[in-house]
């Protein structure tokens, strides 16, 4: 399926993204669009004349959503799908630069009833023609990871509202350029955090609202999954993209599936704010070694050597006295694990106890005594999320147990119904910060860098999230 060389280190120069910039400089691509410049974690650019928050921005109402496709990978081909089938959403375009992609996504829409979408691809920046030729309220970009920011930017610049796989840029200027440009354009840009969703995840929250938990303190989660058979899967990731990152840099790639629903439990920039990040990482080994006894020696991995540690660990603080541990490990044996943990002052909830999210167990003041662990399941139902209980039945059979459904459900509901989105830009920027600040943490011996504040000032006044109030999906004209 590799017909297309797009990943090795010349081309990306080409398109601006140099391998210095992913080892955590500061002179990456966007930055110089909005005078950024090079910028160490603390700093915070001046607005521009004419740009203001987008916090409690609602989107204007939509009758129908029209959604181009950016990347049709393993990603995006299956969440063609789910857009399609939502009410009121209308895949009208999907763009790979693998063109045959763009046709196998179309024919799969249109044997599931749906109208051919047009189709787009062949070149790099053949979604730069699908952006101008189309008019899209939505774009959802799934494409390697190098590619997010330039393609969310232009999206927005494009008149879209953009939702972007993880992480939404990889550089710290990138994330302020799209946190400006999002400001600029009054577009809402927002991660496709699908695990935000999740229905332990959701229910935790409003748990953690509620007072069950007393006051919060601590919360762990992260990305903890033995990927390392797709890695070295030749037809899984697309000319190897997501392996070469592991030659790359020393970084927390991807820790925003554990680290977003912790954050949002804690309130970070609705009340409280994420300040520090201290980053470690153990030596590389994973990799290597599953090469060393499952990989063909005339293999082109052999070329590779792998420099990104096998966990990378950020210890996060908040300005209110809390600390979030966020954890990557994609390179060792284990069973999958986003940790999903959180404590306070009158009980704690554990997630991924015995090997995945049924064994979840929480112990909560008065309600339990007797240093005994309970079940989560009956607490569960007591607080679900009334996304889980309004589309339990449409969202069962797709992707991730449900909540890839519950994203692109809710998205398009506040898109048509003109609500402030549950995640947006500042969220976004925060829960991806520690791809580039553990790089800079390493970089200083795991010393805390400053997580900058993405909301300038607007993190203090509390306001709704994913924690949503029930709402109905509009009618479909
Ligand atoms: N949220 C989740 O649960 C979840 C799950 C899997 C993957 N992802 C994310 O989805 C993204 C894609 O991952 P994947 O596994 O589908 O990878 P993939 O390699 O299967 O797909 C990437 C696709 O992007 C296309 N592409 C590359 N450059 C392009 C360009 N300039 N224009 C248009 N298309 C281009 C490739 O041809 C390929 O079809 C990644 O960011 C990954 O982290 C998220």
């Amino acid at each position: 399926m590799q017909t297309t060389s797009i990943t090795t280190p010349d081309t990306k120069l080409a398109t601006g993204f140099s391998r210095r910039s992913v080892l955590g400089s500061a002179a990456a691509v966007g930055g110089a669009a909005l005078g950024i410049g090079a910028l160490t974690a603390g700093a915070t650019p001046a607005r521009a004349a004419g740009q203001r928050t987008m916090v409690n921005q609602p989107f204007e109402a939509h009758e129908i959503v029209r959604i181009g496709l950016i990347g049709l990978g393993n990603r995006g081909f299956g969440m063609a799908r789910g857009w399609a089938d939502i009410p009121g959403a209308q895949v009208v375009a999907v763009c790979d630069i693998r063109a045959d992609r763009a046709t196998r996504v179309a024919d799969d829409l249109v044997a599931r009833g749906k109208t051919r979408p047009k189709e787009y691809g062949g070149k790099r920046d053949s979604f730069k023609q699908m952006l101008n030729r189309e008019e899209l309220d939505l774009v959802y970009i799934a494409t390697p990871w190098e590619f997010h920011y330039d393609q969310a930017r232009t999206s927005m610049l494009a008149g879209a509202h953009v939702a972007v796989e993880l992480p939404i840029a990889t550089e710290l200027n990138e994330l302020w350029d799209l946190v400006n440009t999002s400001e600029m354009t009054r577009k809402h840009l927002l991660l496709a955090e699908n695990c935000s969703y999740g229905r332990n995840e959701l229910a935790m929250l409003k748990m953690a609202h509620e007072g069950v938990f007393g006051d919060i303190t601590h919360g762990a989660g992260g990305y903890l999954h033995d990927l390392r058979a797709l890695l070295f899967n030749d037809g899984y990731y697309t000319d190897d993209w997501r392996r070469l990152w592991h030659t790359r840099s020393t970084a927390s790639f991807y820790p925003m599936h554990g680290l977003a629903p912790i954050a949002a439990a804690m309130d970070v920039n609705r009340g409280d704010r994420a300040v520090t990040l201290a980053a470690t990482a153990t030596a590389p080994r994973g990799l290597a070694d599953y090469r060393e006894r499952f990989v063909p020696r005339d293999h082109r991995s052999w070329k590779e050597e792998y420099i990104n540690g096998d966990r990378i660990s950020c210890e996060i603080t908040t300005s209110g006295g809390r600390t979030i541990s966020a954890e990557h490990n994609v390179s060792q044996p284990r069973p999958y694990s986003r940790i999903n943990s959180i404590e306070g002052s009158r009980g704690l909830f554990e997630d991924y106890v015995g090997g995945d999210s049924t064994g979840a167990r929480v112990y909560a003041e008065p309600l339990h005594s007797g240093d005994t662990w309970r079940g989560f399941k009956a607490l569960r139902q007591e607080f679900d999320h009334w996304l889980w209980k309004e589309l339990e039945d449409d969202a069962s059979g797709s992707g991730h147990g449900g909540m890839d459904y519950i994203l692109q459900w809710r998205l398009i509901q506040t898109m048509r119904a003109g609500l402030v989105p549950d995640i947006d830009v500042y969220d976004s920027a925060m829960w991806c910060s520690p791809v580039p600040l553990s790089v800079e943490s390493l970089a200083k011996n795991g010393k805390p860098v400053e997580i900058p504040d993405f909301t300038r000032g607007n993190w203090r006044k509390p306001r709704v999230g994913l924690d949503s109030r029930q709402t109905e999906m509009p009618p479909v004209p």
